[in-house]
């Protein structure tokens, strides 16, 4: 294991990051058998000393740094050297060079322009569903995913949304393919490797899939508006506007705008449902919170017939609420994968060149270095609290920091006070027995 033999070595009297023992061939895949990526990590973390940074893969250079400080490092003071996307051997066969979109776009110009384009949305808000009584016995999770979807995707390509179940299915499957380690990803120099598993073929074929469903959507947008059919310019339409107007100082292709819709959609869509869920699995199990929350709430809406935007800077507590369930719950645990565009030194470690670096965002809000009573769920710990959400707080970036930070915030929250003030307004909620 490459990671391995480096590690007693020292780059410019710098020691490589700390990393558990390995084994030949498999190197630290054992240490990671069985549990989540992120709390695995952790676990090994704190059994090194220093608590920066541990190695996890087989055969290509990883780091996870699992401390604030380390944090700090990698996305604020050598922000712009871990400012380009990791993209495992299988993930670069969904995404071939070119049609990156955002989130895998390597950092540079285009990537620049697309981020830069897709921030000056405004979020469409709209008052959340589900006014009339739920018959005994929802399934909330599932509610809570399509409502997620619905409102992501009239953002971004307006309202019309024909086959919102398959986009779900696709997404799903995408995001958990994407998130999977497979064989020809921890031995990427491995030709045999490639040829024997099956998730190369499969993660071809996924995509497939995903770019003939955005297909129709452009082509069904585009062949709206040449009807005529007018309405507030979303999302897509800036895209084929800007595409067609051709003055950017890098072109953008179709193929490309089909990626960052892709991108846009399952982002804010996943992104936002997992945050719902884990909300109201916590309010369930925390009445005292969930009391709090409603009081606040019908006391603010009181004689309104529907939860509309405008209230939605009165509900303080509600916002504690969303923030203590971000730090507990963030849906990124490891934030995106960083690479690290040179060799450079984080807290006195040599971090190799084209490393992939994993902040482990998840374990950092739970250190009881920071946080008392790291586990518990107390919404309240943010009450006087100066940490916030915006880059700036290295022990609490459930959205990331730096030129790589979530674009989406005020989306997400707007899109998530609404659901969240709906459901606690018209409804008390308990487990079923
Ligand atoms: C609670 C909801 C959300 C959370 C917790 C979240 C979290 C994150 C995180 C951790 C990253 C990586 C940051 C980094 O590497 O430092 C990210 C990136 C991104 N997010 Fe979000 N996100 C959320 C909602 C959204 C929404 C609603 C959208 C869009 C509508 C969105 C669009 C993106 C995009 C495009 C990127 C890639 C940015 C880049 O690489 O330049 N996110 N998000």
């Amino acid at each position: 294991c490459r990671v391995a033999s480096r590690r007693r070595g020292c780059r410019d009297g710098a020691p490589l990051p700390l990393s558990p023992w390995a084994i030949h061939v498999i190197g630290h895949l054992h240490h990671l058998a069985g549990a989540l990526p992120h709390r695995a990590m952790r676990d090994l973390a704190r059994r090194a000393t220093a608590r920066s940074c541990c190695s996890a893969s087989a055969s290509s250079p990883s780091s996870s740094p699992s401390s604030a400080d380390a944090a700090r490092e990698v996305m604020r003071a050598r922000d712009l050297n871990f400012a380009t996307r990791s993209m495992s051997r299988t993930v670069r066969l969904a995404f071939p060079s070119g049609t990156e979109g955002i989130i895998f776009a390597p950092y540079g110009e285009e990537w620049r322009q697309m981020r830069k384009v897709c921030t000056r949305r405004r979020p469409v808000a709209s008052s959340a569903p589900w006014r009339q009584p739920p018959p005994r016995g929802v399934n909330l999770s599932e509610l809570i995913t399509v409502y997620a979807a619905d409102s992501a995707v009239r953002t971004i390509i307006g309202s019309s949304f024909k086959d919102r179940g398959t986009f779900l299915t696709l997404l799903e499957r995408m995001v958990k393919m994407v998130a999977k380690m497979s064989l020809p990803d921890l031995y990427p120099s491995s030709r045999l490797a490639m040829l024997v598993s099956r998730m190369p073929g499969r993660m071809k074929r996924q995509r497939q899939e995903l770019v003939s469903f955005i297909d129709n959507i452009v082509r069904e947008h585009e062949e709206s508006r040449a009807a005529g059919n007018g309405g507030k310019e979303d999302l897509l339409d800036v895209l084929l506007r800007i595409r067609r107007e051709g003055d950017l100082q890098v072109p953008i292709t179709t193929d490309n705008i089909k990626s960052v819709v892709g991108d846009m959609l399952g982002t804010g869509s996943e992104t936002v449902a997992t945050v719902l869920q884990w909300i109201m699995a916590e309010l369930m199990r925390n009445p005292r919170v969930m009391q709090k929350v409603q009081d606040e709430v019908r006391c603010t809406l009181a004689g309104q017939r529907q939860v509309t935007e405008d209230y939605l800077s009165n509900l303080h507590y509600m916002h504690l609420v969303i923030k203590e369930t971000l730090r507990l719950h963030p849906p990124a645990p490891l934030l995106f994968p960083r690479e690290c565009r040179s060799e450079c030194q984080v807290l006195g470690f040599t971090v190799p060149k084209d490393a992939m670096v994993l902040v482990n965002a998840w374990a950092i809000s739970r250190d009881p270095k920071h946080w008392d009573m790291p586990e518990e769920f107390v919404p309240e710990r943010f009450e006087n609290s100066k940490i916030d959400f915006k880059g700036t707080d290295f022990e609490y970036t459930p959205f990331g920091a730096g030129r790589r930070m979530c674009p989406g915030i005020a989306f997400a929250f707007v899109n998530m006070e609404l659901i969240l003030a709906s459901l606690s307004y018209h409804f008390d909620w308990e487990l079923p027995l």
